[in-house]
């Protein structure tokens, strides 16, 4: 097959020029997803952005959404697909033809588009994106159309007996070095680690934070048409539809967006039991402010005071936003300068949040690019930052005070071998407290202890990994 002198660029006919060869929300999906692949841009800013652009609301831009979220989401077992049936490595076919490929084989695949118009409208788009290669994309996409999803995962992945990793990398769309990763963290437990890989794939729920004080989250579940949280005293469920930053708690900062697993986290290290004093909160690594907010509505009430820090500049303003009207001082600077840095003294501080920067592999489903983004190798220089910050969080923090280990990856590495490493070496005496005791009572899955890691598959919530160390 051949996709002859295909021609970039977007020429697209739009209904204004009065032919509509390609629908608004295939064009606007396409868009979306050639960005992200083209220009490295993020799905969740650059879709919304040009569903404003070209007005697109209700059920077109949901489709535009499912579209551009799943095929990116699914890009891992798609281009193996297309790689099968163009006969030639999904590499090497020309950039926009692929983009349009790809969207084609997830509606064939993912959707209940029927077949006919998965292709003819793929075909369609690939006409104004690539012209020349129309011939080759109906071929493509007839031959994809030739099988269900079933069929070319079993002729494709290896066998699941004999390498069980490549099998679920390629039945479920994560880079194998994830899966990996993921199967260890769950203890090998290849049943859990499928389950996770399907909650991946799916679209996340939004979860609110009714701010303690300012909202109630029974009352803001009636005001929002949700429902309160299983878990986080503070948690709403939202149904799903419109977007949340319109909703008028959000807007006035009674709530804001924040899944319950973040939630969670930044109230153990509020209900830790500390000895003494307990006014003075950090919150070491703060932007962009979700969980200095519930940290800063639950210290207002505590007549506790937060110091919020982040070192980029955009970021820490947005922790001001995030924080305004709260006991809550945002601090613009490095966190590991404890010590150096006269606003953040050592043994000073009751309660040390250290949310460190880490892969993000706990919150794939928000993200559908990151999986093909993140590498392995990015982890040695997150894990010298996250000891880093660590040793510095427990500087700040005073004996008999609480600090509170988390990070938005399930990766062992990041988790266990940062948190026990840095604590090894801080030269500071070190208690790990069992952080299942801040959780709430009953909570299921949350393992043996003394550390705790929430999974998507078990609670609904990012795999959000916690540990509480009290200095000695
Ligand atoms: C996982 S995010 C924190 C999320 C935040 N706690 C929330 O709930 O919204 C990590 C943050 O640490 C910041 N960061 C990275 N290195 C830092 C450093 N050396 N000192 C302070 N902040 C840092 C990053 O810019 C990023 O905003």
């Amino acid at each position: 097959m051949r996709d002859t002198a295909p021609r970039r660029g977007t020429d697209r006919r739009g209904p204004r020029s009065g032919r509509p060869p390609v629908d608004q929300p295939r064009h606007a999906a396409y868009e979306a997803v050639a960005a992200v692949n083209r220009d490295d841009a993020y799905a969740n800013l650059v879709l919304p952005a040009i569903l404003r652009e070209q007005g697109l609301i209700g059920r077109d831009a949901a489709f535009a959404t499912e579209l551009t979220y799943g095929t990116l989401r699914r890009l891992g077992t798609l281009d193996a697909i297309l790689t099968s049936a163009a006969g030639r490595d999904v590499q090497r076919i020309d950039p926009p033809v692929r983009d349009a490929l790809r969207l084609g084989a997830y509606q064939l695949l993912h959707t209940r588009v029927p077949a006919h118009a998965a292709v003819s409208s793929t075909v369609d788009l690939v006409r104004t994106v690539g012209q020349g290669a129309t011939g080759f994309a109906n071929a493509v996409l007839r031959e994809v159309a030739g099988r269900d999803l079933d069929e070319w995962v079993s002729r494709l992945a290896p066998p699941l007996e004999t390498d069980p990793i490549g099998h679920l990398a390629l039945a479920y769309s994560h880079p194998q070095w994830i899966v990996r990763a993921f199967a260890e963290a769950l203890g090998g437990d290849l049943g859990e680690t499928t389950r996770l890989l399907i909650e991946d794939n799916e679209r996340p729920p939004v979860h609110l934070c009714a701010r303690p004080g300012l909202a109630d989250p029974v009352e803001l579940a009636d005001e929002t048409g949700g429902t309160p949280g299983a878990f986080s005293p503070y948690a709403v469920y939202l149904d799903g539809g419109g977007s949340p930053g319109d909703l008028a708690a959000v807007a006035d900062g009674r709530a804001h967006v924040q899944d319950e697993g973040s939630q969670l986290v930044a109230t153990a290290l509020a209900v830790a039991p500390v000895d003494g004093p307990d006014g003075r909160w950090l919150d070491l690594c703060a932007g962009p402010g979700g969980k200095s907010g519930l940290l800063g509505a639950i210290a207002a009430q505590r007549g506790a005071r937060l110091t919020a820090v982040e070192v980029a500049e955009h970021r820490a303003r947005l922790v001001a936003n995030a924080t305004r009207g709260l006991p809550v001082t945002v601090l613009n600077t490095d966190g590991r300068l404890v010590g150096a840095e006269p606003k953040l003294p050592e043994r000073h501080f009751d309660r040390v949040l250290v949310d460190a920067p880490c892969t993000g592999l706990g919150s794939l489903r928000r993200r559908p690019e990151a999986r093909w983004r993140r590498q392995p190798s990015d982890l040695p220089a997150l894990t010298r930052l996250q000891r880093e910050l660590l040793a510095a969080g427990l500087r700040a923090v005073r004996p008999g005070g609480v600090l509170a280990y988390v990070t938005c990856s399930p990766h062992t590495v990041e988790t266990h071998v940062s948190v026990t490493e840095a604590a090894r070496r801080s030269g500071t005496p070190v208690d790990f407290v069992d952080a299942r005791s801040a959780l709430p009572t009953g909570m299921p899955g949350l393992g043996d202890g003394p550390t705790v890691q929430l999974w998507p598959h078990r609670h609904g919530t990012d795999a959000m990994f916690l540990a509480l160390l009290r200095r000695g």
